[in-house]
């Protein structure tokens, strides 16, 4: 039994391309999956939006919000995680930050994401079903040019338990610049990084993937830092 399975839908919260979906796994139409997914995926895109807005004023630059929110799309991925057979665990996913723009992060209350703080602390993350984590990836860091740093997160499975996790991604659409806007800089903060179409900066990190031991414990070697920093 494979320890993670998971699947993902492009445009979750827009009901044409979602059905589109549920069309390839149902093919006789599933109206229930269809709903629930789509009204989840449209209230958590609202929620990120609102987040996102928040940061922006929280730096005095709100008025750059539309061209961020028109910059991005959403992709929906539903993960589960089997239990572990082995007494010290395993890994579900390596150690990584997000490359998209921003994550809205659900679970079924199954310990095994960890999060490690900016001081390089490790915080093992216990949320309540009424409780969501939002986290910032790379293209995010370029964006507000090193304003907030993405933490990086693994997951280990322990014990009997199955996990479950559903994140919504705010990804680049392909052929927008990810380019931080003009208000972010001065001489004391300068440009971070070029400008960059984030399908190809996604096309050269997959490249970049070192397949180890299995598919689970690839090293990704390619960095935002390393494809368009200054
Ligand atoms: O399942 C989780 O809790 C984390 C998933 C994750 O980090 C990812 O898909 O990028
Ligand atoms: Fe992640």
């Amino acid at each position: 039994m494979p320890l993670f399975e998971s699947t993902g839908i492009n445009d979750a919260p827009i009901l044409e391309h979602l059905k589109k979906f549920t069309k390839l796994m149902w093919p006789q139409e599933n109206e229930v999956f269809s709903k629930t997914i789509h009204s989840f995926s449209k209230i958590t895109s609202e929620l990120d939006q609102m987040i996102r807005r928040m940061v922006l004023e929280s730096f005095g630059v709100e008025e750059d919000y539309d061209d961020l929110i028109n910059l991005t799309k959403y992709h929906l991925r539903l993960i589960k995680y089997n239990p572990s057979e082995n007494e010290n665990g395993d890994i579900g996913i390596n150690p990584h930050t997000d490359k998209n723009m921003t994550s809205v992060l659900f679970d079924n209350q199954m310990d095994g994401l960890e999060i490690q703080t900016k001081v390089g602390e490790w915080i093992t993350v216990k949320i309540s079903p009424k409780s969501f984590i939002f986290l910032i990836g790379d293209s995010f860091l370029a964006w507000i040019n090193g304003r907030l740093q993405p933490p990086v997160h693994p997951v280990t499975m322990r014990g009997n338990r199955v996990r479950y996790s559903l994140v919504l991604f705010s990804v680049p659409k392909g052929k927008h610049l990810v380019q931080s806007p003009k208000e972010l800089l001065d001489k004391d903060h300068p440009l971070l990084f070029n400008p960059f179409d984030y399908q190809e900066f996604i096309t050269t990190y997959a490249s970049s993937i070192k397949v180890t031991s299995s598919t689970l414990n690839c090293k990704r070697k390619m960095k935002l830092e390393k494809y368009c920093g200054v």
